[in-house]
């Protein structure tokens, strides 16, 4: 199969979302909510799920959905459901161009209906789409990295990604120049990156994406996450050291640190785990970790295994991410290995 489809549907889904995340930023008014397990949501985060649900289910009524967030706050709440409702509906008149091929949706009843499609539980078989629709709401709320992450999971595994990243450089060597990029991959087909534009009928093909391949860690730079609670800082630090990485690291937040790897703009994501009891998220890395491979990198756990994609809606068979090119990966796993012989 080519995925032509679903790769085209996921690249105007999560550019139509990125409409809304940015109306919300330069809002005044984000309705930043406290989830349960003290991290924050936005109306953004709820606006972008309905968004990019709406066009998968559109065209692809049959697939499961696993999504981060659920609809239960807006139910619940009428401050933050009427003006996430707002949003949605002001980005489907910006961008009616696409709403035939990636739909509509008509009330705040429907929007809350589509964010509760995300509710599947994943598993081994069948298509299974992963979405975070806004990853990094730390960073979205800071003016940082954020991205909206799209995969489709096919029987376990990762076979289509879209990542759009608004506040990522066109051009790398120009940090301060246009900002916002999309990349996609198909499994086999390889990577492709393009402007994320604000006119999103303009249908470009996106230009292919290889990683690089420092011939050594002292030509290497790595990435690692802003927030030292999501992946441990002080062990990546010592990892780099008996690596021999001398370039500071690029610390960024969301699946932005995937996408710069891909493109080269940086070689090595280490995301060490903070606790080995914490289970990462399918939609955290479904599309990102894809994008890596088909940009010819490896994605791998910190034993150097294959993230494992088909147990559940969390990682719970894998613990950290490492990214690394191919020539240098075995090497990484090996200080990794050697950095945590404590508990692994
Ligand atoms: N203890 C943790 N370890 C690893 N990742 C975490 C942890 N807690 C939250 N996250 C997730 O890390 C992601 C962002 O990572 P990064 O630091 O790379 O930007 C978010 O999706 C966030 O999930 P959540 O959406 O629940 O906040
Ligand atoms: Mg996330
Ligand atoms: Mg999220
Ligand atoms: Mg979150």
């Amino acid at each position: 199969m080519s995925y032509s489809k679903e790769r085209h549907i996921a690249e105007l889904a999560v550019q139509r979302a990125c409409i809304l995340t940015n109306r919300v930023f330069h809002s005044r008014v984000k309705g930043t909510v406290t989830k349960d397990d003290k991290s924050p949501v936005t109306l953004a985060d709820y606006g972008a799920q309905a968004l990019v649900i709406g066009a998968v289910n559109k065209n692809f009524p049959q697939d499961n959905i696993v999504g981060e967030e659920d609809a239960e706050v807006l139910r619940q709440k009428a401050d933050v459901r009427e003006p996430t409702w707002q949003y949605v509906k002001e980005t489907i008149e910006q961008s009616q161009e696409v709403v035939g091929e990636i739909g509509s949706i008509n009330s705040a009843e429907e929007m809350m209906d589509l964010i509760d499609l995300g509710v599947h539980a994943g598993g081994p078989t069948g298509r299974i789409w992963a979405l975070d629709p806004i990853d990094g709401t730390k960073g979205f709320l800071r003016g940082g990295q954020y991205a909206v992450c799209l995969g489709l999971i096919v029987d376990g595994q990762v076979t289509v990604g879209a990542l759009a990243c608004p506040n990522l450089p066109v051009d790398p060597k120009n940090p301060d120049g246009e900002k916002g990029i999309i990349l996609s991959a198909v499994r086999g087909q390889g990577a492709t990156l393009k402007p994320l534009l604000e006119n999103i009928c303009a249908d470009e093909p996106g230009i292919p994406i290889k990683m690089n391949a420092p011939a050594s860690f002292a030509d290497a730079a790595f990435c690692e996450g802003v927030e030292s609670g999501h992946s441990n800082q002080g062990q990546q630090a010592s990892i780099a050291k008996k690596l021999g990485i001398t370039k500071e690291s690029v610390r960024m937040d969301s699946q932005a640190k995937y996408a710069s790897v891909a493109r080269g703009d940086g070689d090595l994501y280490l995301r060490l785990p903070t606790s080995m009891t914490y289970e990462e998220k399918i939609w955290d890395h479904a599309a990102g970790s894809l994008i890596v491979e088909e940009a010819g990198g490896i994605v791998s756990d910190v034993r150097g295994n294959p993230l494992n994609f088909a147990v559940g809606r969390t990682l719970k068979k894998n613990n950290g991410v490492i990214a690394a090119p191919k020539n240098l990966h075995a090497k990484v796993i090996e200080a990794v290995k050697d950095e945590l012989k404590a508990v692994l």
